[in-house]
């Protein structure tokens, strides 16, 4: 009966345009530093006026620099907004503890914010609920989306749980999210034609490299080094400043390493900013990832080795790229969780199918 009443109230909480507006930009700019916040989540933050004009929009660069709401208020001081300030907007619970930067709940009780909007709880079980406890304790009007049943409230709830997928896998689990990605033509071979690395679109490029962008290690086979020599570059968008990714090389036979790693591709992989790593086990991969601190990799490697994947139920999310016409590929995604991070991750592309049967994609 009182869990009834209690939603009823909750329910009655105005979540205006202007908030669902905020919600969007905060996670839009979030997105923007995926792939560069680890072994931090990736945060973003939206400050409104009372009218619900954005007063300024922020997000977490990466360890150890500002938290989003942190750098969202230092914004409002510069703009000289900061008396406007009325509703904040983020993605994440605000920390209550002091890490590397201060804790965020009691800079935000500093401020003349009414309502804090909260779209996901820390899943750090050790902090979870203590930032929005001690707003709350504090005086602020804290929404915690979770907290609202309403349609609108659940979606950016869900918003909020893919954005942080990786970090909560690596945070609750130890273990690194895993992407695989995988390209075929219209025969169903991955295998590209003679003389060429790549086959499907500028679009479906332009998407792989955004997946790229947002991972932090690129898992690939001896063979694909040998056969392609690829650079696994973000070059078909703009990359990460001063990033540096895994390259993790899987191969079981010491001369067949020897053989495809010349000297020259491991300079030419430094020199791409990527750090090299051999796995010859892949039951070790994850033990692997996590020690190297990769809260996000993907997965580009031909089918010998996504079939090992595959039977050792090694990734979390499946995307494919299956080419229909010259210029024109489908696009479909499957995830073994409720969240879907490279989904949203890739948000300007059109995901055709989502329930594949694997067995008929991966052979
Ligand atoms: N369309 C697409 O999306 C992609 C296509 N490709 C294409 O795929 C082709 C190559 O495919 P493929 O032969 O599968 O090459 P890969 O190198 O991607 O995978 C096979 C290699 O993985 C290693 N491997 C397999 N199982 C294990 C294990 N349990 N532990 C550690 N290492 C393991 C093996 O190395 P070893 O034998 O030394 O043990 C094996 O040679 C190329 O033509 C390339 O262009 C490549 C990537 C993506
Ligand atoms: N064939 C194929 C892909 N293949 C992957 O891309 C690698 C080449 O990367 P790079 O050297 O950076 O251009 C190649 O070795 C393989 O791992 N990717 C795709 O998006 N579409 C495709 O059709």
């Amino acid at each position: 009966m009182q869990a009834r009443i209690h939603s009823t109230l909750l329910d009655k909480v105005d979540f205006s345009e202007r908030i669902v507006n905020g919600f969007r930009r905060a996670i839009r700019e979030a997105l923007q530093y995926v792939g560069r916040t680890a072994p931090n989540p990736p945060v973003g933050c939206a400050i409104l006026d009372e009218q619900g004009n954005i007063l300024t929009v922020a997000a977490h660069h990466q360890a150890g620099a500002l938290h989003a709401e942190a750098l969202a208020l230092q914004q409002c001081k510069e703009l000289g907004v900061w008396d406007r300030i009325s509703d904040v907007i983020v993605t994440l619970e605000p920390c209550n503890h002091t890490g590397r930067t201060p804790p965020c709940s009691e800079a935000l009780l500093k401020t003349p914010a009414k309502r804090i909007w909260i779209g996901i709880k820390d899943p750090n079980p050790y902090v979870a609920g203590a930032g929005h406890i001690r707003l709350r304790e504090g005086g602020k009007d804290v929404i915690l989306l979770e907290e609202h049943s309403s349609e609108i409230a659940q979606y950016w709830h869900q918003q909020c749980i893919d954005l942080l997928a990786p970090f909560t896998k690596f945070m609750l689990e130890q273990k690194t999210w895993i992407t695989v990605k995988q390209a075929m033509n219209m025969t169903g071979s991955m295998v590209p034609p003679k003389g060429q690395k790549t086959f499907t679109s500028q679009k479906s490029l332009t998407l792989a490299h955004q997946l790229r962008r947002g991972t932090e290690a690129i898992i690939t086979g001896v063979n694909t080094i040998k056969m392609d020599i690829p650079s696994f570059t973000v070059r078909h968008v703009p990359d990460h400043p001063d990033v540096t990714r895994l390259l993790v090389i899987c191969s079981q036979v010491k001369e067949k390493l020897e053989d495809a790693l010349s000297e020259h591709y491991i300079k030419q992989a430094k020199a791409n900013g990527f750090s090299l790593l051999l796995c010859n086990d892949l039951e070790q991969l994850p033990e692997l990832l996590y020690a190297h601190k990769v809260m996000w990799a993907m997965v580009e490697a031909g089918p010998v080795l996504l079939q090992e994947f595959r039977q050792r139920q090694l990734w979390d999310e499946w995307l494919t790229i299956r080419q229909q016409a010259q210029g024109e590929d489908d696009v479909a995604i499957i995830s073994k969780h409720p969240a879907c991070p490279t989904r949203q991750l890739l948000s300007d592309v059109q995901f055709l199918f989502e329930k594949e049967d694997l067995c008929s994609l991966v052979s």
